[in-house]
């Protein structure tokens, strides 16, 4: 199935992008939006793994969960709820966001902008030049400007014994499946493990966590701690600690073995690995350009490809979104992918470039500014660094921690509300260079932390942004007491 629609007569664009998943789909957007000729090359779906296998499947079906979990927390709702979960509605809900796996409206959208698509394989031939394969056999693309190189990751199998009898369950068949396993079992506890844990066990699953370390091992730990304790609450077993030895699973149509390092053993239906990611860079061609196939690829602040061949010339190649390691979000992909398409259309002018930190042209916040938002009970959302993080990187800081359970506005929201968040100060500054919060409803909080973190905010003048009464978001309020409090107490 090889489609290219309004190509070019020669196969030359001034940019051909590899991926349309959302980073991709932006690098194109703002390449055309500068004014050059785009190519945008897919082998599956237009929209990526982030529209039919992660984010956008994987909320449809947090959302209900997380509803009826809502519903339960204020007197007067709970008694309304209940029944089970209607699950042809939270499945036919998830289909609907995933436009029932058709891609045809974000076609039209790389259409719409003026974009070719163009449908098969893509690897790179030598410097600027792309080969597609397609059902209809090859074609060479040639860019004039430059490639971009937005692949996207595939979920990591461990090498265990018996692994592929098992037919383990990766976030493809996580997201979307439409039957419920009696027992699931979950291996990792990182975003997709917790977050399908919590999807699968509202669904009716009984589940069983199984994680190395604690969870959410890049959040501040009290994170990990709580999803922990509201999961065991929700009726999950977790464990911590504990890695997979073995698999069996002599009767396909049967229940998974799952033996333990530890020599203990449990059983079943279906068994998720949620242990990371690799980059969809092992037949990209990255030799033909002097790079390593298979590895994440490194890239400078404009996310041009370091090393790569031809850019003494000028830089031709970028790597976007995930295939650059920096954070494997879509957000952060898709800001990536506005500066890179910016970045190209300037050197394409033969402007300048502002790469200085936080620049038009350079993409500063990966660095600086994550947001990222895990969408359990509770929800845990986090910006910037973590306390340890400050101090590994020599930071004079002050961590501010409190417990919320007294704003109004979160009593408000969920009697008996359970919610806490970290500050952590650059002394020097007296900036923010990260804030968690851990509760119901904390995730719409989130952007107001990344402004402070990315604007570089003074606390200070943090007393002027109010809060309003009565909303969940008072939690600022006392973050900014306690840290008054705590700078008192020490000049005290
Ligand atoms: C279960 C799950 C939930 C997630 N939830 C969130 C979330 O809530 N929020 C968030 O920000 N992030 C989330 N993520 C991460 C997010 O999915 C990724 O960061 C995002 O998809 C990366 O976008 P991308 O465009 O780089 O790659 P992708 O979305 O993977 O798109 C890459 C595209 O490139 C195509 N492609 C690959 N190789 C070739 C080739 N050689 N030729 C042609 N086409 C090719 C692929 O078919 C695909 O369409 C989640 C991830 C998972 C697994
Ligand atoms: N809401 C969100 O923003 C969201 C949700 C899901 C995923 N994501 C992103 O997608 C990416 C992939 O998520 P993920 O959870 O697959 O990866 P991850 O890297 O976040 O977590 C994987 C976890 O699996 C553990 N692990 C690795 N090998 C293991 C093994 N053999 N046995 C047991 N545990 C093992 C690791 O220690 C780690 O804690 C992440 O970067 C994440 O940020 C984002």
């Amino acid at each position: 199935m090889s489609e290219t629609v309004g190509a070019s007569a020669n196969g030359t664009y001034d940019v051909v992008v590899i991926g349309a998943g959302p980073v991709g789909q932006n690098v194109a957007e703002r390449s055309r939006v500068a004014g050059l000729s785009v190519a945008v090359v897919e082998r599956e779906l237009v929209g990526g793994e982030c529209s039919y296998w992660a984010c956008v499947p994987s909320k449809a079906l947090l959302r209900p969960v997380i509803a009826i979990a809502d519903a339960r927390r204020v007197d007067g709702a709970r008694e309304a709820v209940t029944g089970p979960i209607g699950t042809d509605g939270v499945f036919g809900r998830r289909n609907r966001y995933v436009t029932d796996y058709d891609d045809a409206g974000q076609a039209d959208f790389v259409r719409g902008i003026g974009a070719d698509l163009v449908r098969g394989e893509g690897r790179l031939d030598g410097v600027r030049r792309v080969v597609v394969s397609g059902s209809d056999g090859e074609r060479v693309l040639t860019a004039r400007r430059a490639v971009a190189l937005c692949t996207g990751s595939d979920a990591v199998l461990p090498d265990l014994p018996g692994i592929a009898e098992a037919k383990p369950w990766t976030n493809r068949t996580a997201t979307d499946s439409s039957t419920v396993p009696a027992r699931l079992a979950v291996v990792g506890g990182g975003g997709v493990g917790v977050e399908m844990a919590t999807a699968w066990r509202g669904l009716g699953s009984s589940v069983t966590l199984l994680a190395r370390h604690p969870l959410l091992p890049r959040m501040e730990p009290f994170a990990g701690e709580m999803l922990a304790e509201g999961f065991r609450k929700a009726g999950m077993d977790v464990r911590i600690g504990v890695s997979v030895a073995e698999l069996t699973r002599p009767d396909p149509a049967g229940p998974v073995g799952i033996v333990l390092d530890d020599g203990s053993r449990l059983e079943a239906d279906e068994i998720l690995f949620a242990t990371g990611r690799s980059p969809r860079t092992g037949a990209l061609g990255l030799e033909t350009v002097g790079l390593t196939p298979g590895s994440w690829l490194e890239v400078d602040e404009t996310c041009a490809v370091r090393g790569a061949e031809g850019h003494s010339d000028g830089e031709w190649l970028y790597a976007v979104g995930d295939i650059n390691h920096h954070a494997l979000l879509t957000h952060q992909g898709k800001y990536q992918a506005r500066i890179v398409g910016d970045a190209i259309g300037a050197r394409a002018a033969s402007r300048p470039l502002d790469t200085a930190p936080w620049g038009a042209h350079a993409v500063t916040a990966d660095f600086h500014a994550v947001p990222q938002v895990f969408f359990c009970d509770p929800e845990a959302a986090a910006v910037g660094i973590s306390a340890a993080q400050a101090e590994e990187a020599g930071f004079r800081i002050r961590t501010v921690d409190v417990d919320f359970n007294e704003a109004q506005g979160a009593n408000l929201y969920a009697d008996g509300y359970r919610g806490r968040a970290r500050m952590v100060v650059d002394l020097d500054r007296e900036t923010l260079l990260g804030v968690t919060f851990v509760g119901p409803g904390v995730s719409e909080l989130l952007h107001s932390a990344t402004i402070a973190v990315a604007g570089e905010v003074p606390v200070p003048r943090l007393w002027h942004a109010v809060a309003c009464f009565p909303t969940i978001s008072e939690v600022w309020t006392f973050l900014l007491r306690a840290y008054r409090d705590a700078a008192g107490a020490v000049s005290a």
